[in-house]
């Protein structure tokens, strides 16, 4: 690969814990990437920044110490429209991963047919500045259009700031809508404010969009992000992410954001953030929705979860 990782880049958490909080059976890590290897899977030329590699063995390995049984891999922007590494993840997890594709306006139903063969149900739109150049809507239009027929979703990732801009084009997508890190609120506003007002709006008046209540270590802004105690930085998350869990039982999802890309100055233990889900769904039948019904209604449907199925 020969790949230089871009500076200051901070690795995944060396070591996590194995967490205290128990996953129910079924539990999906509903967010999280594969990066590379870039000797076998090399970063696109178009990319904004060059990870650490963080392989799908690795990504497997984390799975199985927090108590996962399974994971939706999503394309990540260092890869481009490039799925080789997703798709190589995404079949040697056989059944126990689901994919989420980049793909171009000019994509062909013989590579979308690949892609679902492989286990993608989704596309993803990137909207954050800093790591992708604009893709102009109609394109947008353009692959809502392919990707629909295949019953596939798409993924939006998306600043607060840009939500009102925004948010007509994500309201008239006719598949199901899945808004990652619940489209990063500032969490220094009031819940009950304007801002995040917009978003719940969103929520209210959509029915087909759902959201992702991952990565307060992104959007936190009290100390080092970790659950460790009076130190914990969740604080200021909590309220945003338990607001949406409790109105929208049905419609959240969590992941761990593995191997969480562009982290500046801290790294979370991802056994940590698993023991802080109780937090944000705090009752067992609000986690069984979170963690195992709706990303198996999402990603797995018609299946029902059979907990006495051997996990491999
Ligand atoms: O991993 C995340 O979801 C967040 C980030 C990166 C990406 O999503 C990506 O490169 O595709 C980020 O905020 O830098």
């Amino acid at each position: 690969g020969g790949f230089e990782k871009t500076p200051g880049w901070l690795d995944w958490y060396d070591g996590p814990a194995t967490p205290t909080f128990r996953l129910p059976a079924g539990a999906v890590d509903a967010h999280c990437h594969v990066f590379g290897p870039g000797a076998q899977f090399p970063y696109a030329p178009e990319r904004k920044y060059t990870p650490c590699d963080a392989s799908a063995d690795e990504l497997f390995a984390l799975r199985d110490q927090l108590g996962f049984t399974s994971n939706v891999i999503v394309q990540a922007t260092c890869h481009g429209a490039d799925n080789s590494a997703l798709v190589d993840a995404l079949r040697r997890a056989g059944d126990r991963a689901r994919g989420v594709a980049t793909v171009r306006r000019d994509v062909t139903e013989q590579e979308l047919a690949e892609l679902h063969d492989a286990g993608v149900r989704g596309v993803r739109f990137n909207f954050v500045k800093r790591l992708v150049d604009r893709v102009p809507t109609d394109a947008l239009e353009e692959i809502v259009a392919k990707i629909a027929p295949l019953g596939w979703h798409v993924v939006i990732y998306f600043e607060a700031d840009d939500l009102p801009e925004l948010y007509d084009f994500f309201s008239a997508i006719p598949t199901d809508v899945v808004v990652d890190h619940m489209g990063r609120p500032d969490v220094t506003k009031d819940p009950d404010g304007p801002e995040f007002g917009l978003f719940l709006r969103f929520l209210r008046e959509n029915p087909n969009v759902w959201t992702k209540v991952t990565c307060p270590e992104r959007l936190s802004v009290t100390g080092p992000r970790a659950l460790d105690g009076e130190q914990d930085a969740y604080r200021d998350v909590v309220p945003f992410a338990r607001r949406v869990v409790e109105e929208f039982p049905d419609r959240v999802l969590w992941g761990t954001d593995w191997p969480h890309p562009n982290l500046k100055d801290h790294m979370p233990d991802d056994g940590v953030l698993v023991d802080g889900i109780p937090r944000i769904a705090p009752t067992p039948d609000l986690q069984r929705r979170l963690l195992v019904d709706n990303p198996r209604r999402l990603y797995w449907p018609g299946t029902s979860f059979d907990p006495s199925a051997s996990s491999e």
